[in-house]
């Protein structure tokens, strides 16, 4: 079974991912990766003026890498994969940054996953207001700005409401023990009797 984390930066995702890792014994992993195509990511978003449709990109490049390296074997293996970030930070993230690019950013981005990735079985959304992520974040680079998030912030609520099913709201705005019991009795719940 495949679990994402995702929400606007700030949100608590991997603060919760850590505290998780040292509770249960999924597989945990996360996007942008440590690999030299994760390295590569974050070179672009540090640079201010990087094509946005290139980040897209090397983003891309990273989650194909990472399926084909980490998930889908752990998958194979019949376990549980809990990732910080994946596919739907690019549907999100990136259709606000090439915004202006194409017609429908957010369905462009979808498209280009759609031959060869694999969706999340669940998502868990740490909701958060963009002022807060900003606080939270430190404002230290391109994304992290209270205008983009709230583009963020859109996309992500239009990939809700596609896929209601998919997706699981935390108030990610509790204090931290809050959210992380909410977030770890979700996966409990969710993977009770599963493998893959
Ligand atoms: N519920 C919370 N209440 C207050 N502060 C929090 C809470 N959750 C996380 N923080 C703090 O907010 C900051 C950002 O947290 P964290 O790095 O986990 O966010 P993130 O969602 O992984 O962000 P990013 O996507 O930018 O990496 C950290 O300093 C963390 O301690
Ligand atoms: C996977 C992914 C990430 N981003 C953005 C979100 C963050 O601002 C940075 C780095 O992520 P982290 O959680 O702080 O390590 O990258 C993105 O724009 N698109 C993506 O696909």
């Amino acid at each position: 079974m495949l679990v994402s984390l995702e929400g606007l930066d700030g949100s608590g995702k991997t603060t919760v991912w850590e505290r998780l890792a040292e509770r249960e014994t999924y597989t945990f992993t996360h996007e942008p990766t440590g690999s030299w195509y994760g390295d590569a990511v974050r070179q672009s978003i540090d640079t201010d003026g990087a094509d946005p449709l290139a980040e897209l990109f090397l983003f891309t490049a990273d989650h194909a890498d990472h399926l084909s390296r980490v998930v889908k074997p752990a998958l194979d293996r019949g376990e549980v994969v809990v990732t910080d970030r994946y596919s739907d930070s690019r549907y999100a993230y990136q259709g606000a940054a090439i915004e202006g690019l194409v017609p429908d950013p957010v369905a462009y981005v979808q498209e280009i996953h759609q031959p060869f990735t694999r969706p999340p079985d669940l998502t868990i959304y740490f909701e958060i207001d963009p002022e807060t992520g900003v606080e939270r974040s430190g404002a230290t680079n391109k994304l992290e700005q209270q205008a983009f998030l709230e583009s963020v912030e859109a996309n992500y609520e239009r990939l809700i409401d596609a896929e209601p099913d998919r997706f699981v709201r935390v108030n990610a705005e509790q204090p931290l023990d809050a959210v992380f019991e909410a977030v770890a009795s979700i996966i409990e719940r969710e993977t009770a009797g599963q493998t893959d």
